[in-house]
């Protein structure tokens, strides 16, 4: 089994999801703890990003490259860029020796979903990674108002599923803009309740989806398949949440004293300290 002496997040999520600001948020939020997170830009269309890369695809190839020297159009061309990434590994591993070895990595992926739900480029990626001893953690951005009614809850839910299935790694899924939304309590409401309780709220268009989307409730309460954490960017406390969260998927065992729970946690550590 592979050792591995290194952690990164791998940032997958539909087009607009929120995937850059996460990257940068985390990115300050460790800054504030006195940990250095590196971000990698792994969008070679990117063209105006929130954050400075650490790593940037770009600097080995862009889209418009591909594109001007193939006859690919954008979809074909950002997979062979990605692909040209994975034959140029000594690219990569080079940068990655210059960052020191506790430096926390954030890869900020593009918003094609397909290639993280029935593609394996960036399966692949994270194969490289692992090699090169990161332990990996897939977090998968969702917009808020995709989960605001049964029906987007379950169609998000099976987006999610599809690329923690497709991807094989510790995984953990981010419900963003939460600062935008006006009535916190219908939000915790909703996350406390299993999807097959949600489906009061479906609206009925033929009985054979009804009974469809029933069943796949089913399946996601029996198996607790999918689990949202939210996200609010104003909010210090659910940004170190969801940081624990993720340390706890890939046993980032350092980082458990270093980003606790809440607020609460900081305060009680402090009153052991004293
Ligand atoms: N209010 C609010 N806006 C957000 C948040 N996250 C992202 N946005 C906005 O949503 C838009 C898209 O955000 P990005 O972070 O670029 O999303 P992305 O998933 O990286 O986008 P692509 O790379 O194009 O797929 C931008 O206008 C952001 O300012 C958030 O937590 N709160």
């Amino acid at each position: 089994m592979a050792q591995f002496s290194r952690y990164a997040q791998i940032v997958m999520g539909p087009a607009g999801s929120g995937k850059s600001t996460y990257c940068l948020i985390m990115q300050q939020h460790a800054g504030l703890l006195g940990k250095t997170i590196k971000i990698i830009n792994l969008d070679p269309a990117a063209e105006i990003i929130c954050y400075k890369p650490d790593l940037d695809i770009r600097k080995l190839v862009t889209l418009d490259d591909v594109m001007e020297e193939t006859e690919l159009g954008p979809n074909g061309g950002l997979v062979m860029a990605l692909e040209y990434l994975l034959e140029h590994t000594d690219w990569l591993k080079e940068t990655l020796d210059e960052f020191a070895d506790d430096d926390y990595i954030i890869i900020d992926c593009p918003g094609q979903i397909e290639l993280y739900t029935h593609m394996t480029i960036i399966k692949d990626f994270c194969k490289t990674m692992h090699e090169l001893s990161y332990n990996i953690c897939g977090i998968y951005t969702i917009d808020c108002t995709f989960i605001s009614d049964a029906s987007k809850f379950i169609s998000a839910s099976l987006m999610a599923l599809s690329a923690m299935n497709q991807m094989e790694i510790p995984h953990v899924n981010v419900l963003t803009k939460c600062d935008l939304i006006k009535n916190k309590k219908e939000l915790e409401d909703m996350l406390d309740t299993e999807p097959r309780d949600l489906l009061f709220d479906l609206p009925v268009y033929t009985t054979k989806f009804k009974n469809m989307s029933e069943k796949i409730a089913n399946v996601l309460s029996d198996f607790n398949l999918v689990n949202y954490i939210p996200l609010d960017i104003s909010d210090e406390e659910t940004i170190s949440a969801v940081m624990y969260q993720v340390d706890i998927c890939i046993q980032y065992g350092e980082t458990l004293e270093v980003y606790p729970k809440d607020n609460e946690d900081i305060e009680d550590d402090m009153e052991v300290d004293r």
